[in-house]
């Protein structure tokens, strides 16, 4: 049995952007989804969305991974079992990490070799075929760990602050939000492009706030992406509740993180406040979740084959 793990992420800056080639801040987080794999005589995928096969219905992103790698590698039969602290569909990337963590275990059970840039690669393809389009942010993310400027895939110095999630347990489907995005750039391309454009324009300025540790301004920053995020149409009530509650609960900064469309919002918070926002998000219908910066990305936490 081997077991493998990857991170979840937030967005400081830059979703439904950097699909767009735009520029996007990405920090892992310390909350992770685990994959254990051993050999069997079929193919098994168990996780809390059920007992399949390879199935594209229930098990998209892993059965993707179970024949891709197939193709590379033939092998008879894999048991892989899901168990993952990240919720489902709520925009902290639990498809990257479901893959990264996936990928990983055939790497580390057929001996395939594969170094980490490969490892993100093949996460990056599996995304997009399923997606439709996806930026390759998430799956570097969950594989390197660290907080990360894409599309430079530059390693940034990580926020000496807390991250305090809010989950509107809203579910959400980023295929489906980044189609909408995409849709309305179709129709109305003179007044979305330059959106995505400042939206890009507002992570490379956070890349210098971050390296300069002034968090006022990068929350203020990633309030007004946020605005720029309500404008494409990816935010909801619940979202903006839980945003806006934050606010007034003191947070430096908050937005929608991942999708959106429901889903999480994430807040920059200084060590003061994290008990009161918490409260904020918890009195506003969310669940709160705090959490900080991992540098720990895909990793083996057992082998014994
Ligand atoms: N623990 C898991 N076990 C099996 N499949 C999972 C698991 N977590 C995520 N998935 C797969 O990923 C899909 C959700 O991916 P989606 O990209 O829509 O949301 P997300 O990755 O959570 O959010 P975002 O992409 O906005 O960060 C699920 O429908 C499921 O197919
Ligand atoms: C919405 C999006 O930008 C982030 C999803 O976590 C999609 C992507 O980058 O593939
Ligand atoms: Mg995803």
């Amino acid at each position: 049995m081997i077991t493998c793990s990857a991170p979840a992420k937030v967005y400081l800056f830059g979703e439904h952007a950097v699909v767009y080639n735009e520029s996007a801040i990405c920090c892992a987080i310390s909350i992770r989804t685990r994959v254990n794999i051993e050999y069997s005589e079929n193919i098994v995928i168990n996780s809390s969305l059920g007992t399949t096969g390879i199935d594209y219905e229930i098990h998209p992103y892993v059965s993707a991974v179970v024949e891709k790698i197939r193709k590379k590698s033939p092998y008879r039969g894999v048991s892989i079992s899901i168990e993952s602290d990240i919720p489902v569909g709520s925009g902290l990337g639990s498809s990257a990490a479901v893959v990264v963590a996936t990928i990983c275990a055939f790497n580390n059970l057929l001996k395939l070799g594969m170094d980490k840039e490969s490892i993100a690669s093949l996460g990056h393809s599996i995304e997009k075929e399923i997606q439709g389009s996806a930026s390759a942010a998430d799956t570097y993310v969950s594989t390197m760990g660290g907080t990360i400027s894409i599309p430079m895939r530059q390693h940034l110095k990580n926020p000496r602050c807390n991250l305090v999630i809010g989950n509107t347990n809203v579910f959400s489907s980023t295929g489906q939000l980044v189609a909408k995005v995409a849709s309305l750039k179709t129709i109305y391309p003179e007044v979305i492009t330059p959106i995505l454009s400042t939206i890009g324009k507002a992570s490379l300025r956070g890349e210098s706030l971050l390296e300069n540790e002034d968090y006022r301004a990068l929350g203020e920053l990633m309030d007004v992406n946020q605005g720029l995020l309500e404008a494409i149409g990816v935010s909801c009530n619940e979202l903006s509740r839980l945003i806006h509650s934050s606010r007034a609960a003191g947070a430096l900064g908050a937005k929608i993180t991942g999708a959106g469309g429901g889903g999480c919002m994430v807040a920059l918070v200084g060590n003061e406040n994290i008990d009161a926002i918490s409260r904020a998000i918890k009195n506003a219908g969310g669940v709160p979740i705090v959490t900080g910066v991992t540098d720990s990305g895909v990793r083996v936490d057992f082998d014994n084959e």
